[in-house]
């Protein structure tokens, strides 16, 4: 690689850190040490990009990085949107991009036997071995999302016809994904608290079994699913499909990659997530993970001949459709992963944070919940029809006075304008932020006229 070139990545790279180091310390500020850490940073940019510029026909590296379009939405502020908040990169995973973002760059070195998750330079073959230790099953897959996590496995399991068991708060992927194979969906109910239990999950099968004569071919349910970030009786989902010899894919597409999950352990055939939503990855990616029973099916090679040409793809998996991420999505994952794991472990101080946060929103009065509570999520569903609407009804800017008063004070990413239900997700945040973001809805609401408990 040339002198020049070389420089330009690294000028990117240290930018990306410095990116990071922004990201890390607005709007709430620096403390001292991390304030020298950037301003180091800041000077080893200048210095690069004065060595770049003082070579002979230099391209700028402040041109080149200056025409990308940059969204700086979270390097300025606190974003609370409820579904981007564990899938956004880390700095390896931005400087994985910048160098992998070429097509097919992770083919650079496909040699026989010519398949995606054989590739060892870069390590993509050692990444699917720890990706599927990861989540405890025997082998995993990276895919284009996890909707293709559940293509594969409802392209493998069910026919035309066939009745698939998902729960009443399924994602609509899980639904297309049924659909997409000729399959009829049946959906369990929930109890009172908004949970799908293991015994309404028997009754289900068996109200299908009376009525169509057959047993469900899966069950498919999420560990937390995408409305209220409710925790599923999911072990006792999974025995219980297994009661009735019924595989069991477990979506974990709010869990794999914020906290520990072990396949195995909760009885899953099947385990799915989502490297954009959970797995701080570029989309689309995600895991599909499954027991050994289920490699010869679910990742089945292709037998198909050319009846002209007489050609075999012999090694390619048919639901893979040969290969999947091919650049800088998987690299991303890469990149990421090493943090990913380390960041599993803290779990319980994210719900910790989760719960200090939604308890003081509830010191606001007219405030509820509509998630299970205490937290066990990041992700909440809250009401305040009884608080923040109550102003929004006379405001000439209606609900998007919470908007205004939020983004003024470095806050984005809720519903704009929503002020009567409506998700948030404190991933990520420090202990700082969320005080700051604690803090900043108080005083929103008391500026407001709006009772705050102290
Ligand atoms: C519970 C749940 N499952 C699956 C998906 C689909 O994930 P992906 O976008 O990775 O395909 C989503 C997306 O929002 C989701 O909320």
């Amino acid at each position: 690689m040339s002198i020049r070139i070389q420089k330009t990545f690294e000028a990117l790279f240290a930018l990306e850190e410095v990116r990071g180091l922004f990201r890390e310390s607005l709007p709430t500020g620096f403390d001292p040490a991390e304030e020298a850490a950037f301003r180091q940073k800041i000077a080893e940019v200048k210095a690069i990009l004065a060595d770049l510029e003082a070579g002979t026909g230099t391209p700028k590296v402040t041109k080149i990085a200056g025409s990308i379009d940059l969204r700086t939405r979270e390097e300025e502020a606190i974003n609370i949107q409820p579904i981007q908040a564990a899938g956004r990169l880390t700095t390896e995973a931005r400087k994985a991009l910048i160098s992998y973002g070429d097509g097919y760059s992770t083919c650079d070195a496909c040699r026989k036997p010519f398949r995606l998750d054989k590739i060892s330079k870069p390590g993509i073959a050692e990444f699917h071995a720890d990706l599927a230790k990861f989540v405890g099953m025997d082998h995993a897959r990276v895919v284009p999302g996890a909707r293709r996590g559940f293509q594969a496995v409802t392209g493998t399991l069910v026919n035309k016809g066939d009745t698939v068991i998902v729960s009443a708060l399924a994602h609509y992927t899980e639904f297309l994904a049924v659909e997409n194979a000729g399959g009829v969906v049946r959906e369990v109910p929930l109890n009172d608290k908004n949970i799908v239990t293991g015994e309404a999950t028997a009754q289900k099968i068996e109200e299908v079994k009376a009525e169509t004569g057959k047993f469900p071919v899966l069950v498919m349910i999420d560990h937390f699913d995408y409305q209220f970030a409710n925790e599923h009786e999911i072990k006792e989902i999974g025995k219980v499909a297994h009661q009735y010899d019924i595989p069991f894919l477990y979506n974990g597409a709010y869990t794999v990659g914020v906290m520990p999950v072990n396949g195995k352990a909760i009885g899953a055939d099947f385990v799915v997530g989502s490297g954009h939503k959970s797995m701080a990855s570029v989309a689309p990616s995600g895991v599909l993970a499954m027991t050994e029973e289920w490699l010869p099916k679910a990742l089945r090679t292709t037998s198909m001949v050319g009846d002209l040409t007489k050609r075999k793809f012999g090694i390619k998996e048919v639901e893979m459709l040969g290969c999947t991420l091919m650049g800088g999505t998987l690299l991303s994952m890469m990149a990421s992963f090493p943090t990913v794991k380390a960041r599993t472990l803290k779990w319980e101080e994210e719900v910790q944070r989760s719960n200090y946060f939604i308890g003081r929103l509830l010191k606001i009065a007219g405030s509820r919940v509509l998630s299970e509570y205490p937290r066990k999520h990041t992700l909440t569903k809250v009401d305040t029809t009884g608080s923040f609407d109550t102003v929004a009804q006379t405001h000439k800017r209606r609900g998007f006075y919470l908007s205004d008063e939020l983004s003024s004070r470095g806050i984005v990413g809720e519903f704009a304008g929503a002020t009567r239900t409506w998700k948030l997700n404190t991933y990520g945040l420090s202990d700082k932020k969320v005080r700051y973001l604690a803090d900043a809805f108080c005083e929103v609401a008391e500026k407001h006229g709006l009772a705050v408990e102290k």
